[in-house]
């Protein structure tokens, strides 16, 4: 068992079967499937789907899972041994995984830059709870606000430690992931995402203050600068939310500010 790469194997076949029907497979579908570990997912899918791509890190486990795939005559798995975060994806339609809950952050916006239908997705109980953070809740984050204007986030059920072999220290949920259309340009996007990140380091400040102490991830301006371009400024709705602390804004408000001063910032 190699620890740092998340193995933690599900054993609860209810569970299972209630993931696998979240995601409502059928023979149209090509699954993807991150960390497929032995195949306790990967082998029900491929029964029911048309192909899964399943993307396993360890050498060692794929090769059991491949003789698992052979005994049971499973043709229509493609297993490839390496890291999800380095590899192009195959085309595919939905995602179903359990995924090594130390790259739940960056896979899924790696996931975001693809088409598909539908993911179902389990994390660690608490990275749920923040994906999903209602606005000025403490679950509110910058992971809510960066998937708001991406896709829908539905809690789908929680899953004990007690489920997985090796039992692990924390609990899981299962998520589905529907992609939303879109309605941001990519540059509108591109900035949303600097503004956010910049308010989120820190969100239980004045937004002002937020964005003088993180000025350097939205622009190259000293302290200075900064403070008098904001006394600049001469539109009220935006001088309100200023004033505001970045916990309580909601996403179409941060969007409305990054729109309002990446100009200002920028020139
Ligand atoms: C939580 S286990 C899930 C295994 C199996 N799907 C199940 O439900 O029992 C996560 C699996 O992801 C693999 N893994 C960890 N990091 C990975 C990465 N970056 N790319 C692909 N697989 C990875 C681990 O080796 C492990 O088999």
């Amino acid at each position: 068992m190699n620890k740092n790469l998340g193995q933690n194997y599900l054993i609860d076949e209810n569970k299972r079967n209630q993931i696998i029907s979240f995601a409502n497979v059928n023979e149209d579908d090509v699954v993807l499937e991150i960390g497929s570990g032995i195949g306790t997912l990967t082998i029900e899918l491929a029964k029911r789907a048309k192909k899964v791509i399943a993307i396993e890190q360890d050498s060692n486990i794929c090769e059991i899972l491949n003789q698992r795939l052979k005994k049971q005559k499973i043709d229509n798995v493609e297993l490839i041994n390496d890291d999800a975060l380095k590899i192009e994806f195959p085309k595919f339609n939905k995602i179903v995984s359990n995924l090594p809950y130390q790259i739940s952050s960056p896979i899924t916006f790696k996931f975001l830059d693809y088409d598909f239908d539908l993911a179902v997705l389990m994390y660690q109980k608490e990275f749920a709870l923040r994906m999903n953070g209602e606005v000025g809740s403490k679950n509110y984050s910058r992971l809510s606000a960066m998937l708001y204007f991406k896709c829908d986030v539905k809690h789908l059920t929680d899953v004990s430690c007690e489920s997985f072999i090796p039992k692990p220290k924390v609990d899981s949920t299962v998520i589905g992931l529907t992609p939303k259309e879109i309605t941001l340009t990519d540059e509108e996007f591109e900035t949303y995402s600097k503004f956010t990140k910049a308010l989120f380091q820190h969100k239980n400040k004045k937004i002002k203050n937020a964005l003088i102490d993180s000025r350097h991830i939205i622009c190259n301006l000293d302290k200075k600068e900064i403070k008098s371009r904001f006394n600049d400024i001469e539109n009220e709705k935006l001088e309100k939310y200023l004033t505001k602390r970045v916990i309580v804004l909601s996403p179409e408000e941060i969007l409305y500010i990054s729109k309002e001063l990446n100009p200002i910032f920028n020139d």
